[in-house]
């Protein structure tokens, strides 16, 4: 009685979490990070929950045929849902197929071959099997594929080896003791219900949490970055130094401004889109020639930054120089024309700083020396000078800045 109490929650918990699977993934339209295949594999396993039950025991019958092939088929259906998560492109419905039909065809052979016991222990077997190679390839995923997940990854990995070991456990006594390991009341299948209503319980919301932290990621992501040169915006790039001085990865840093010399004549003679194609220009060459872990950013305008970690005065001087030659050299192609154009920026150093409060601070300073650099002739590095806050050079706009010929 308890057992049937037991398995009939489990059907509805299993039947209304697939039901909540599919509503989500219709909301999450293109992108359904395997919700479809989560939902079809709780359908799968609640529909042979629902056959055990009409069933009452042990039986050869052509409803424990398709239940056996149900129960083996939703394990699959979810780990085609995680690699879907995970963004592989894998197809659902062929592989489901190919199994039903070839496990059916097995089990017919098995019964026929070396009777019933073996048909349920088969059903074990296999179900083990598939939970062990689960659990290794979660285990895998902590230190590769999925290491941003890695408290996520060891929680499935344990509840995966807790049904894994059950199942192992089962396939045992059915060797052993033969079909009576199965009646419903026993202890060890009352264990197995209890543990199985459980994960129905726990993972369906774990599977949610992966979403929605997919999700809040995405967002924060997009948030962070300028969309049309996909560098890290003035919030995104505050966030990534609040959590590089943290994680006290660095001890300090050298914040970099780069203005691009006369772009005000880029647009007035080549218009506003080729003036957007030189920025989006700027911005690769500035990612492509800055070392990994320092931070570049477009902070609006034809205003970049780049924050440099990990080095000294000399270092970030030679940095900002290889940016600016970078620059200087890699002319932009203008598509439809044999035309390539050559642009310029004028970078000015701030000094060292060691925490996000005085990264204001160190933009005035970069900033003070840009402008030292615009008026000193363009297309050089300016390092900023104590002496300078004593002395502020003057912000010019752009009415009064000198303007040279370029291109
Ligand atoms: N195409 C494009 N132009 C922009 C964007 N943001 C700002 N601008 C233009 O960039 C130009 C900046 O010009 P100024 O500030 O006068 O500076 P400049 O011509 O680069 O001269 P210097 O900085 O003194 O060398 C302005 O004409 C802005 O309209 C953008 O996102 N796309």
């Amino acid at each position: 009685m308890v057992a049937t109490v037991l398995v009939g929650m489990l059907c509805a918990h299993l039947l209304c979490f697939s039901v909540m699977f599919l509503l989500i993934s219709k909301r999450l339209q293109g992108k359904k990070m395997g919700m479809d295949f989560f939902a079809m594999g709780n359908l799968l396993l609640g529909l042979a929950y629902v056959l055990q039950l009409l069933e009452g025991g042990p039986a050869w019958s052509l409803m424990s045929v398709v239940n056996h092939t149900l129960t083996l088929a939703s394990p699959v259906a979810y780990w085609l849902g995680a690699m879907r998560f995970f963004g592989q492109p894998v197809p659902l419905l062929r592989p489901l197929l190919a199994l039903a039909v070839a496990y059916s065809v097995a089990q017919v052979l098995v019964q026929w071959s070396l009777g019933p016991v073996a048909r349920y222990a088969m059903l074990s077997g296999m179900s083990a099997l598939l939970f062990l190679i689960m659990a290794i390839t979660v285990i895998y995923g902590v230190r590769t594929f999925a290491k941003d997940l890695h408290g996520e990854m060891v929680f499935f990995a344990v509840l995966i080896s807790g049904i894994c070991v059950l199942n192992a456990l089962k396939f045992m006594k059915l060797l052993e003791g033969g079909l009576d390991a199965l009646q419903m009341d026993r202890n060890f299948q009352l264990v197995f219900y209890i543990y199985m209503s459980f994960l129905a319980t726990v993972l369906p919301p774990s599977i949610v949490w992966l979403i929605l932290r997919r999700l809040t990621d995405e967002l924060r992501g997009i948030a962070a970055r300028a969309p049309m040169t996909q560098l890290l915006n003035r919030r995104g790039l505050k966030e990534t130094l609040q959590l590089c001085f943290n994680a006290r990865k660095t001890e300090a840093a050298y914040l970099l401004m780069l203005d691009v010399d006369h772009f005000k004549r880029i647009n007035d003679t080549y218009g506003h889109q080729i003036g957007d194609a030189v920025l989006c220009h700027v911005a690769e060459v500035l990612r492509a020639t800055a070392r990994r872990g320092d931070l570049v950013s477009r902070l609006g305008g034809e205003e970049f930054v780049v924050i440099c970690l990990d080095t000294d005065t000399q270092g970030v001087l030679h940095l900002a120089e290889r940016l600016r030659l970078a620059v200087e050299k890699q002319a932009l192609r203008i598509s439809d024309s044999d035309q390539s154009l050559h642009c310029t920026v004028t970078i000015g150093v701030s000094q060292s700083f060691a925490n996000k409060s005085a990264l204001e601070d160190a933009m005035q300073q970069a900033d003070t020396a840009l402008y030292r650099g615009k008026a000193s002739g363009r297309n050089r590095v300016e390092l900023f000078q104590p002496a300078d806050s004593h002395h502020p050079v003057q912000s010019m706009s752009s009415s009064t800045r000198q303007i040279s010929p370029m291109i």
